[in-house]
């Protein structure tokens, strides 16, 4: 390797990769929908590469020393990191070329499925609401080095004058988040495979140094996670295997293993022993650890400005973290503690916030230069930076004392709820009230909340938005949607009927927008999953409702249908888990505040003469903290929360709730105690798998698992989702089965989404005819 490498003293670990105005998604649905070729979108995606190498020289980043992440992605960076090793699924072996590479359509083919094939399941990035694509990996998988854009990406840094550090998630990580394919024998955990994983790690890094990287960055937050199901000495043997492998490498950049989310605990001294040169820790998340002296000659990569979240934090603070550290250690980097994927560009985008808040928040481009200040901090000395430090200070003490940060009223009502506010009548009870009220037939047929979101919707939400569509004509054109929507369920002959969330923009943001406590930003986007993203609220203050939100919408649904319609709202910690939340309390108390609010909602909605109402929790799972010691206060307030909001209704009043994207292993009896009287999850990708572990889990209300994936454009066969609902039924009694699909319409098209309902009916009819005879 290259001796000499010495580590920059200020770095991030990644940085967003969408473009300041979303242009990468722009380019890549481009490339989808025919309108633009690879060679163009290439293009624009070596753009914003180049910009962003730009940018972060502009904000004090060295331009020759390694101190630039290369974290550029088209889509997802575990998808990048399996076609880097060329570990394809069987279904898809056919997509590795005739020169053994995996090209740009390829790629993307992975994700989004080929029509016959559907694409690789997805899931949660840690505890983020980043989703990336899951490996399988069985004894049948084969790796080769498919694709070498990371030394493409690199070398073209390097001839616009740039050293840039190439970074791929770490051979471990990899391993740990991929699940067993399904030609995986019982027992195989993918790390199985680590041996044969490791000489395209060891290609892709020699031919890096050839190409001259001095530093290469892998990613191993797999190791922070106690949510693995594989057995922590064998993770931490894993580690050892592949930092030796790598670490004895005669050609390779200088190695820094970076494990953001949380704290290494004991992978820390098999990092500190690893023939490896740097090992980053996320000190916002996770702890110094008590010993930094086993690291020897390394350097310590210190993760002290938050890379998670908005908040401009406590710069003092960090700067005494850092300066502490350094005189433990040989060499000292600061860094972020994350990589700044998960959030928007710059608060110069947003003038609209007001100086108060945009006082108290650093977005990617913010936190860079808080790094670089700390940097110039340890190396000329605290006075160097005071007037950086004195402003930070300033900022946290305006906020602290700033109007709505703190309501009297809102607080007290909080302080003066008793158990009962928690609680429901039995569900025996419910269920017989519940049947009385509403007569649905077996196998209740219904849809999530959201039908599609037209590009008419969308233009007249910007036209009001704007000002050149008046409140009462946008008012006017949403009831008509509604209008749309409504006799179109009956006409498929749906069950239980939506309005379907034409006025959302988003299921967050909509709430976030009508709710005191929020704020809401103009250019804030953050990448969900592909070219998905989402433009999280920003939750500063205490929250309450000050009038209705959803009842109108609802009643009109209600009012042109005998069928019920299911009210529709966004849980409590969804609603945090989507947004920025303020740091300065607790979040179970900002969770209590917003089940108080919807709760008021839920009572109108009820009062109006709704008599389902759904209460989606798809982030449920997604908050839950990586360390165990953690999981159960979690839950605790987590679940306290959405029973909060839900249980004023009366007995006859039916409660759902909506998960998606989840794993339910650990949290299947917070599940239970929500006690939704019906609780609607994703289940098609995994093919009913969650299914039979409810089953077991001696789960007993009412269960719909998605029979299709709405993710895709993929229309469902009358087959496959009688095949779904047979498999449902093998593992639950019939009367706690619903059918619908596993998530919201709403970036679905109108053809294909009918076309797909119309296969669900035909499907459950079928399934329901089998029973009954
Ligand atoms: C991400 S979960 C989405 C639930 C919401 N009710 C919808 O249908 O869009
Ligand atoms: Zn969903």
């Amino acid at each position: 390797m290259t001796k000499t490498a010495v580590f920059p003293t200020g770095t991030i670990l990644g940085y967003p990769r969408i473009g300041p105005r979303r242009e990468l998604k722009s380019a890549v649905e481009a490339f989808w929908a025919g309108t633009i070729t690879a060679d163009e979108l290439e293009s624009t995606a070596a753009g914003l590469r180049a910009d962003i190498r730009e940018r972060l020289t502009g904000l004090g980043l060295g331009r020759a020393d390694s101190s630039i992440p290369e974290t550029f992605s088209f889509y997802d960076q575990v998808l990048d990191a399996l076609c880097t090793v060329g570990a394809l699924p069987e279904r898809f072996a056919s997509l590795l070329g005739a020169d053994g590479t995996i090209d740009l359509a390829a790629y993307f083919t992975l994700a989004r499925g080929d029509g016959e094939n559907p694409p690789l399941e997805m899931t949660k990035w840690f505890d983020s609401n980043y989703h990336y694509l899951v490996p399988e990996i069985g004894p049948e998988t084969r790796f080769s080095l498919a694709s070498d854009r990371i030394v493409r990406e690199f070398v073209e840094a390097k001839q616009g004058g740039y050293l840039t550090r190439p970074v791929i998630v770490g051979p471990v990580t990899f391993l740990l988040l991929a699940k067993p394919s399904d030609a995986a024998p019982e027992g195989f955990l993918p790390l199985d495979r680590l041996r044969d994983l490791l000489p395209v790690y060891s290609e892709l890094l020699g031919r890096l140094a050839e190409a001259g990287a001095e530093w290469v960055q892998l990613d191993e937050p797999g190791l922070v996670s106690e949510s693995i199901p594989v057995p922590r000495a064998t993770v931490l043997a894993a580690l050892r295997h592949s930092t030796d492998t790598l670490g004895h490498l005669s050609t390779r950049p200088a190695i820094f293993v970076a494990a953001p989310y949380g704290s290494l605990d004991d992978a820390f001294p098999v990092l500190a022993d690893a023939p490896i040169e740097a090992v980053g820790l996320d000190l916002v998340r996770g702890q110094t650890p008590f010993d930094l002296s086993g690291l020897g000659t390394k350097t310590l990569v210190a993760g002290v400005i938050d890379g998670h979240n908005v908040w401009r934090g406590d710069l003092n603070a960090a700067f005494d973290t850092a300066q502490a550290i350094a005189a433990q250690v040989a060499h000292l980097a600061v860094s972020t503690s994350t990589s700044l994927l998960h959030l928007p560009h710059s608060i110069d985008d947003e003038p609209a916030l007001g100086d108060g808040l945009l006082s108290w928040l650093a977005f990617a481009d913010q936190k860079v230069a808080q790094v670089t200040t700390l940097v110039r901090g340890l190396a000329d000395g605290k006075a160097a930076i005071s007037p950086d430090l004195a402003a930070a200070a300033a900022a946290l003490q305006s906020r602290q004392d700033a109007p709505g940060v703190r309501d009297s009223s809102v607080r007290a009502r909080a302080a003066a709820l008793t158990g009962t506010d928690f609680t429901r009548g039995s569900y025996e009870h419910r269920v017989e009230a519940q049947d009385a009220a509403l007569g649905l037939p077996a196998l209740p047929t219904t849809t999530i909340g959201s039908f599609p979101q037209t590009t008419d919707i969308r233009r007249a939400r910007a036209q009001h938005l704007r000002g050149t569509l008046s409140a009462e004509d946008y008012r006017g054109l949403m009831r008509a949607e509604i209008a749309r929507v409504i006799a179109l369920q009956e006409q498929i002959g749906l069950d239980v009927l939506v309005h379907g969330e034409p006025e959302r923009n988003d299921m967050v943001q909509y709430f976030a927008e009508n709710l005191e406590g929020f704020a809401t930003t103009a250019n804030g986007w953050v990448q969900s999953y592909g070219s998905r993203c989402t433009r999280p609220s920003i939750l500063w203050g205490d929250v309450s409702r000050s009038a209705p939100i959803s009842v109108d919408w609802a009643s009109y649904a209600q009012s042109l249908t005998a069928k019920p319609v299911k009210g529709m709202l966004t849980g409590p910690v969804t609603i945090l888990a989507w947004s920025f939340v303020r740091e300065d309390q607790p979040l179970g108390d900002t969770a209590r505040q917003v089940a108080l609010a919807l709760r008021d909602e839920i009572a109108d909605l009820e009062a109006a003469g709704i008599q389902i109402v759904q209460v989606d929790e798809p982030a449920l799972r997604e908050l839950l903290p990586l360390k165990r010691a953690n999981q159960a206060a979690y839950l605790d307030w987590s679940v306290g929360a959405f029973r909060l909001a839900t249980a004023g209704v009366s007995a006859a009043t039916q409660i759902h709730t909506h998960l998606c994207y989840s794993e339910f292993g650990v949290v299947i009896d917070a599940i239970r105690n929500l006690d939704a009287d019906v609780t609607s999850i994703e289940a098609a990708r995994s093919r009913m798998a969650v299914v039979a572990d409810l089953g077991t889990s001696g789960f007993d209300h009412g269960i719909g698992p998605g029979v299709y994936d709405i993710h895709s454009p993929r229309i469902p066969s009358v087959a496959e989702v009688v095949d779904l609902l047979e498999r449902a039924l093998t593992a639950l009694p019939e009367r706690q089965l619903w059918v619908n699909p596993d998530c919201g319409l709403k970036t679905r098209g109108y053809a294909e989404t009918v076309e797909s309902l119309t296969n669900v009916l035909a499907a459950t009819r079928q399934v329901r005819a089998r029973v009954a005879g």
